[in-house]
């Protein structure tokens, strides 16, 4: 049966509180939906931790730098409802524009620090755009825990960042990068790659495997950097927007091995623009 699909905060708010005073928890699993088995598994492990499971679906205008990447975004409800139907999930909240943000909205919420590099340099505003509706989900949904992929690791620290400032009432979990056969990480925007690009695509987590191996083996950092830009260059991407090492946390460039580290890339493949990180 498709989980009942709620529009507005009021109606979604009388069902969660009926559940909360049965004294029964709530994860909350937010995305933009055209979902894959990357939300799949953040649903399921919601569904294995908490007593209700709700998955927002909403394409947030405030986090696109880009209206073009905005327009094409994939909007696929009745899909997504059947796949969640699977999990299966207790609630869809899927509100339109005007829920959100109404006339007069006029609140931000900023996350200072490890919301500025990569991507909050390359898509500016767009972290900005990802906390305040982050902190909304939270307050419209009562979430008692929150679901986020590791595959956008920089969003994953931004929103512990953000809760831990806050003192938002709600724990965090990162559940892990969920990849095709071939190592491609799953995505919404991979549905728009040509066959070509897709045949391509794998080489991103190819070159960031590689590097993370070579640096674990003893090459310099940025040797094995350079040689994973290259391979990524040479395997047909347009372009490499960044390849970087840093501390897994904050995010700040880091060449101390003794840390946890990350290292995350984005490149662009037939005008989509994919992200990949994996620890170092
Ligand atoms: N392959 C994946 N493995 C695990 N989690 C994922 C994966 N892809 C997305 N997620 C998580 O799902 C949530 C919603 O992400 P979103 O709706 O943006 O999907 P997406 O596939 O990342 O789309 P996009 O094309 O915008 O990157 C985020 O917490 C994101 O990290
Ligand atoms: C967390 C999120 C749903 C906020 O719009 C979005 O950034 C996403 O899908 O990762
Ligand atoms: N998956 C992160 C949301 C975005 O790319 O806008």
């Amino acid at each position: 049966m498709t989980p009942p699909i709620f529009r507005s905060v009021e109606s979604l708010r009388d069902t969660v509180r009926a559940w909360k005073s049965a004294g029964q928890t709530v994860g909350v699993v937010p995305t933009m939906g055209a979902l894959h088995e990357g939300h799949l598994s953040l649903a399921r492990r919601a569904r294995t931790e908490c007593d209700r499971v709700i998955t927002t679906i909403f394409v947030n205008p405030k986090q696109f730098n880009n209206p073009e990447d905005l327009k094409k975004y994939p909007r696929t409800e009745e899909a997504d409802a059947a796949l969640l139907a699977t999990v299966p999930v207790d609630a869809i909240f899927a509100p339109p524009v005007d829920e959100v943000y109404p006339e007069g909205f006029g609140t931000n919420v900023s996350v200072s620090g490890v919301s500025e590099p990569l991507e909050g340099k390359m898509r500016p505003g767009h972290f900005d755009g990802v906390a305040t509706v982050v902190t909304k989900l939270f307050g419209m949904t009562l979430a008692d825990r929150g679901y986020f992929g590791q595959k956008d690791w920089q969003q994953l620290q931004v929103v512990l960042k953000l809760v831990r400032d806050l003192n938002l009432p709600v724990q965090i979990v990162g559940c892990e990068t969920i990849r095709d056969p071939d190592g491609l990480a799953m995505s919404s925007r991979n549905v728009r790659l040509t066959p070509e690009g897709r045949a391509k695509a794998p080489v991103l987590y190819a070159a960031l495997s590689a590097a993370t191996a070579e640096i674990r083996a003893g090459l310099p950092d940025r040797m094995a950097i350079r040689e994973a830009a290259e391979q990524i260059r040479a395997a047909g991407f347009d372009r490499v927007e960044y390849i970087e090492l840093r501390d897994a946390a904050t995010l700040i460039p880091s060449d101390d091995p003794t840390r946890p580290r990350r290292m995350l890339a984005a490149a662009w493949l037939d005008g989509v623009r994919l992200i990949d990180n994996i620890p170092v």
